[in-house]
């Protein structure tokens, strides 16, 4: 079953519907009664916790998605004064978060017998879309703001042989298009607007709550754009509360980019509702979105959690990404780097207390952004191939 999460009305799990008739969005309602100590005896995927996943099992589209890294973070935590572990979802199939929604909604398109699937994206929904499509043997079509695109993204979404649309216009716009095109069924839209995409993201709530020893850290800390992730991260940790696997929750903290913050300030004014930016900007492209979809669901997982929303500006994003990349190793792109500088910020005006548990998660791989990260960096320094040029310049 699907609830709209304003008014309550409920949908039938094979209704293709993205939102309800009062205008409001939708999610899965699960009633799972498990014991948590059979996840472990399980591989470990995020599959591990398939009674919690609305999908058949025998028809799963999966390229062994989640199951990420759980880093402790010593040096950086005790910069900071905090204990800091960062969740690296770059590590999934195609670098980025996204693979865990897109395995349970490309599973869901092949259970209601759907051809093609589409999206509009910043990049990563897309460069996942078109791999597990191709997977699941459909269709892909793909809309992306011309320009807005990181390299590496747009590489994965042409070479997995979606049909890449370049439009003349920002994410917003296209989202709108798309789904325009999926209401009047061309196409199932698998952005985040569609229920199922969500049940997966949700696992790495999940996965947080187990990699800690079934506690829940202080906070989580992460970034946000068009607000499904924050939303389904809250969604898996009430889930396993509920299911008493856990006895307490975290404050779920969204970092938003200065000039791209239409959540941060709806949370500033205490409003259940945002007012869209009609422009977004900045240099952090995954999260350039300025009227994010699931917003009534971000908005009540900050509220409900008695959690947080900040903003962070470009060169703080750009410092931070530098940041976990020297001190921890963690290479991550720009959006992602948002929790780092987030966390940074917070630390300093002393929002975050000493000594608290944080997790940051870092949502998308280093590489996804080649050119930002070369930009950043000091060039390579040019010797002839000699020896004795090579000892010179160590020497030096
Ligand atoms: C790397 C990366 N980080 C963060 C986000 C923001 O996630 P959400 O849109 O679920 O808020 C996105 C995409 O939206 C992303 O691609
Ligand atoms: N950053 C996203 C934006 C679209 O988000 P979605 O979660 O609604 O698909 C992207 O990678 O395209």
């Amino acid at each position: 079953m699907i609830r709209c999460v304003s008014c309550g009305q409920v949908y039938n799990d094979n209704d293709i519907v993205y939102r309800c008739e009062c205008g409001s969005i939708l999610e899965a309602v699960i009633n799972v009664d498990v014991k948590k100590e059979v996840f472990s005896s399980r591989k470990n995927t995020m599959w591990k916790y398939k009674e919690f996943i609305p999908v058949d099992e025998n028809k799963i589209v999966t390229l062994q998605e989640g199951a990420t890294p759980f880093c402790k973070c010593d040096k950086l935590g005790k910069e900071l004064g905090i204990n800091l572990h960062v969740k690296v979802e770059g590590s999934n199939p195609t670098g980025s978060f996204k693979d865990r929604g897109m395995s349970v909604g490309m599973t869901k398109a092949i259970m209601l017998g759907v051809d093609a699937v589409g999206c509009a994206s910043t990049g990563n929904t897309s460069a996942s879309l078109a791999a597990y499509a191709a997977r699941g043997g459909l269709k892909s079509i793909v809309l992306l703001p011309a320009g807005n695109v990181a390299l590496g993204k747009l590489a994965q979404a042409m070479f997995h042989g979606a049909e890449v649309l370049s439009v003349d216009g920002n994410f917003d716009e296209a989202l709108e298009m798309i789904t325009k095109l999926a209401r009047e069924k061309y196409l199932y839209l698998l952005n985040s607007i569609n229920p199922f995409r969500l049940e997966g993201q949700k696992t790495i709530g999940f996965e947080i709550l187990e990699d800690l020893g079934w506690q829940s850290p202080d906070r989580i800390i992460l970034p946000v754009g068009n607000a499904g992730n924050i939303s389904a991260i809250w969604k898996g940790i009430k889930e396993f509360y509920n299911a008493g696997y856990v006895e307490n929750k975290p404050m779920m903290t969204g970092i938003q980019a200065e000039g791209s913050a239409p959540i941060t300030h709806a949370f500033r004014k205490k409003s259940k509702s945002i007012t869209p930016v009609e422009n977004p900007e900045t240099i952090a492209t995954a999260i350039r979105i300025g009227d994010p979809v699931s917003y009534t669901k971000a908005l009540n997982a900050i509220y409900d959690s008695n959690g947080y929303s900040e903003t962070v500006s470009d060169d703080e994003i750009l410092n931070a990404q530098k940041l976990l990349a020297r001190t921890e190793g963690i290479g991550v792109e720009p959006a992602s780097a948002a929790s780092i500088a987030g966390l940074k910020k917070l630390v300093e005006d002393g929002t975050i207390e000493k000594g608290e548990n944080i997790v940051c998660v870092v949502t998308g791989h280093l590489l996804k952004d080649p050119d930002t990260a070369i930009k950043a960096s000091k060039e390579p320094t040019k010797i002839g191939a000699s020896y004795d040029e090579l000892k010179a310049y160590i020497q030096k």
